[in-house]
């Protein structure tokens, strides 16, 4: 079994690497944001209350996306392992997501950070936005409320994760292939 956390500002590439990941290792790969996304495109009633957070940047709050994930993995239990990308995203939800899985006698084996500048970012994010049909990616304003809610809530998780010594940031910056041979590395020597 082994669990990765893959981490970073939004716009640095988690969702791609994900997919590559999740084959070379056999993971299932888990991001909230698809997942919430999924729910917004069909209606259903955690896709109307997340869309009212995820419409303005904000996150949508720790209860119901802890809820989601937990719900997924419960029904995922034969995994060879989980690639979780966007969660967690705040204090409360790592641990909870640490006492889950120890319930279950598993662990967070690494955090991956993918690290990248606020500028490249924030650009790459509009970019995106002209293509993604992503309402989040289209306008500045909303883009640099989700940083500020990176700042102040998903950046702390940094030290919490550094003081397990689970941390490990990469360069985010470089072609697609570059970047998952450095994420392999990584893995390869967990
Ligand atoms: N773990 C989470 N906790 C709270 N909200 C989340 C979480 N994951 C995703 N979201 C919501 O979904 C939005 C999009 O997330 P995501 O697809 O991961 O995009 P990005 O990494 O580009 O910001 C976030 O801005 C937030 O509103």
């Amino acid at each position: 079994m082994i669990n990765i956390v893959l981490f970073g500002k939004p716009g640095a590439g988690k969702g791609t690497q994900a997919e590559f990941l999740k084959q070379k290792y056999n993971l299932m790969h888990l991001s909230t944001g698809d997942i919430f996304r999924y729910n917004i495109q069909n209606d259903t009633e955690l896709g109307q209350l997340a869309k009212k957070y995820m419409d303005k940047g904000d996150l949508v709050p720790d209860a119901v996306t802890i809820k989601m994930l937990e719900d997924i993995v419960n029904k995922n239990l034969n995994s060879a392992g989980f690639l979780f990308d966007g969660f967690p995203r705040t204090l409360a939800q790592a641990l909870e997501l640490d006492d889950f899985l120890s319930k279950k006698d598993w662990k967070v084996t690494a955090t991956i950070a993918l690290e990248a500048n606020d500028e490249i970012l924030i650009n790459r994010i509009l970019e995106r936005g002209k293509t993604s049909g992503r309402t989040d990616d289209q306008d500045e304003e909303k883009i640099k409320h989700r940083y500020q809610e990176y700042n102040e809530k998903t950046a702390p998780l940094i030290e919490y994760y550094k003081k397990q010594n689970k941390f490990y940031p990469i360069n985010g910056i470089g072609s697609i292939t570059e970047i998952t041979e450095r994420l392999s590395k990584v893995i390869d020597n967990l």
